[in-house]
């Protein structure tokens, strides 16, 4: 599967929230990455079909999605940033509804609820309300509702916004499951949630795609600029209005920072590996 995304513009009004998105992706893991209004969430309402786009076009296996219609639609799964559960459902009754909104037939509905079900570790709370359930269990149930039509294209927007440490890990492991026949693209703000499954990371900023490659290919871009020093408190303002600092970690009565800048910033540093964050860093922080 290929889908290609060329020259995707699209203002709101004199704005331009999306400026010349290009990009081709398969099966696999997608992070897109970017702050508070960098536009994740303009591209995905364009790729699942809610937003046109000023300009572009999106094609799937070389056939433009316009011309596709539903067909399109029915290989997409969606979990929005802000999904509106009915409280009084039972899981299971949510999950009959979402069949019945996605035309799944009758008969294959049980069967594919207990998939999604098993797919996102939710038999267990197969009757329990959906008020009753935890944030994460919640989530998950969000998961499980995109993928009950079997698509080949999971998006997923700010999917782990308010969940534990403990919650995280187990949606991280579910979506790197679900991506060995999907193309799954996680659109986020936070760093750690891609940077272990992503194949691919996309970078946007004020609605241009600023950088694309492999966490490591994009960590190379860094690479022999992120620095360690160690510094007294009185020292710290001063570091930190002359350079990149992208943490400050208490030590014995010291402080650690940790610093990204081209040339070594004190004989007193030592040059570290690069993380994902540090990139984040040097792109927005400049
Ligand atoms: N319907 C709209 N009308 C006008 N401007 C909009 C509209 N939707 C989004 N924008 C603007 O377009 C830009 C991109 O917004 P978008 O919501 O796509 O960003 P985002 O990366 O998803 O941010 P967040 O993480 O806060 O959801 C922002 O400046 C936003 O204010």
């Amino acid at each position: 599967m290929e889908l290609r995304l060329e020259h995707i513009k699209k203002r709101y009004g004199k704005q331009c929230a999306l400026d010349d998105f290009g990009a081709t992706l398969s099966e696999g893991v997608y992070g897109l990455l970017g702050h508070n209004g960098a536009g994740k969430t303009t591209l995905i309402s364009i790729l699942i079909g809610i937003l046109e786009a000023t300009e572009g076009r999106i094609l799937l296996d070389g056939v433009d999605v316009k011309q596709m219609g539903t067909r399109y639609l029915d290989r997409i799964g969606y979990l929005p940033q802000y999904p509106l559960f009915y409280k009084n459902f039972r899981t299971d009754e949510f999950l009959k509804y979402m069949c019945a909104l996605k035309a799944i037939p009758r008969s294959l509905v049980s069967s594919r609820i207990e998939e999604v079900l098993e797919q996102v570790n939710l038999t267990a709370a197969y009757k329990k309300r959906v008020g009753a359930l935890s944030g994460g269990m919640r989530q998950r149930l969000g998961i499980a509702q995109a993928i009950l039509n079997r698509p080949d294209i999971l998006v997923l927007d700010e999917p782990t916004a308010g969940l534990d440490p403990g919650e995280r890990i187990r949606f991280r492991n579910i979506i790197s499951r679900l991506s060995k026949d999907k193309l799954v693209l996680l659109a986020t703000h936070i760093v750690p949630d891609v940077e272990h499954i992503a194949k691919e990371i996309l970078i946007l900023n004020k609605g241009r795609l600023v950088m694309q490659g492999s966490p490591e290919q994009l960590e190379k871009q860094v690479e022999g600029k992120v620095w360690d020093v160690i510094v007294a408190e009185d020292e710290i303002e001063e570091w930190v209005e002359s350079y990149q600092v992208r943490n400050v970690k208490r030590l014995d009565g010291e402080f650690l920072l940790r610093i990204v800048s081209d040339e070594a910033p004190s004989g007193r540093s030592h040059q570290v590996r690069p993380s994902l964050e540090d990139v984040f860093l040097s792109i927005f922080e400049k």
